[in-house]
């Protein structure tokens, strides 16, 4: 069986930068024409002028022959200003603002502290200049519970948030829970949307203790409960323009995966489309599999559509075990195992 379908963007990715960036940056230009590029370097970029020189760092990155469009973010933090976003829309390459709440995640320690006693203004600014707020949604209490960082985070920030700013577009990023499919159902379609990774459509929480520990499927948001997975995978093979592919592919070296304290994030750009088409092949919705993997992005961010095609093939083919570079190894999602679909350009 062969399945042909417009060429899907990526609207939640990771690219790092220096070798990390060269290593993966292929991965991603096969399959996809265009990604959000998320901003949490070391140092984070929040400024334009960053932005613009962290994208010609990935054009630079790109193979030969590439028509991989990278669409840069801004990194939101306590001291971010409306002149800061007027700049961004006047580049033309900045197509977000991220929010990433203090301590949320990897590399958010510069991130906001406090949203609506600090960033209202930049918000309303964001609004008048149409770019969205990219959330990712957990709170940082310590008391609350891993488990329930989004759903709370749902109630006393983005309720709130799309209360007083209604004109504001926001994506909710990586979703993981029903309560976040609910809340992004409840808002006004076109305003609140919400990216979807390939592994909590795949995997529940499980996965993160298969046979002992498996540091490889460690990502945050971390994995949920198995009814928070069908939830999700309702939600974006149901055909609802709300939800769009956003791999969140978050690589990281082998060694910062496997180790005492280990790195979250989940290496997934080469697995990402295999995955996603067994989701819809399974919920017998392959006939929507390319509404969501090519359409409501773009139509969400008010972008073209692509023109170009790919096909993906129903043809068995094994997961890679490891990449091996000069600098270390990185180890895909899915590694060594053996996937259905097979993404050919
Ligand atoms: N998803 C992750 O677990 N990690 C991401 C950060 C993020 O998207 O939260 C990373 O940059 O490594
Ligand atoms: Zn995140
Ligand atoms: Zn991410």
């Amino acid at each position: 069986m062969e399945l042909t379908i417009t060429q899907p963007d990526d609207w939640h990715l990771h690219l790092r930068d220096g070798d990390l960036l060269e290593a993966v940056i292929s991965h991603s230009a096969k399959h996809f024409g265009r990604a959000i590029v998320m901003p949490n370097l070391t140092p984070p970029i929040t400024t334009t002028d960053a932005a613009v020189a962290y994208r010609e760092s990935i054009l630079k990155a790109l193979p030969p022959g590439s028509n991989f469009t990278p669409l840069m973010t801004l990194y939101l933090t306590d001291v971010t200003t409306r002149e800061e976003i007027k700049l961004a829309r006047k580049s033309g390459v900045v197509y977000g603002v991220k929010l990433y709440p203090a301590g949320a995640t990897t590399n958010s320690q510069h991130g906001v502290t406090d949203l609506f006693g600090k960033c209202l203004p930049v918000l309303e600014e964001m609004a008048e200049q149409n770019i969205p707020l990219l959330v990712h949604g957990e709170v940082t209490d310590p008391n609350v519970e891993i488990f329930d960082r989004e759903k709370v985070f749902v109630e006393t920030v983005l309720k709130p948030l799309v209360q007083r700013l209604p004109q504001l577009k926001i994506v909710m990023e990586h979703i993981t829970t029903e309560d976040a499919v609910k809340f992004v159902e409840s808002c006004k379609e076109g305003y609140v949307a919400a990216t979807v990774t390939p592994q909590h459509l795949v995997l529940n929480r499980n996965a993160l203790f298969q046979g002992g520990l498996q540091p490889h499927n460690y990502c945050l948001p971390v994995l949920k409960a198995e009814i928070h997975r069908q939830a999700i995978v309702s939600a974006v093979t149901g055909g609802s323009r709300r939800f769009f592919l956003g791999t969140d592919s978050a690589p990281h070296e082998r060694k910062k995966k496997e180790c005492p304290c280990g790195s979250a994030g989940i290496y997934n750009s080469p697995v990402a489309l295999s995955l996603y088409a067994k989701i819809f092949e399974e919920a017998g919705a392959l006939d929507k599999l390319e509404a969501f993997t090519s359409f409501n992005g773009p139509d969400f961010y008010g972008l073209t559509r692509n023109k170009s095609k790919i096909k993906l093939r129903k043809n068995p083919w094994k997961v890679p075990s490891s990449f091996s570079f000069q600098f270390g190894e990185i180890v895909p999602m899915f590694a060594g195992e053996t996937l259905d679909w097979e993404p050919c350009s």
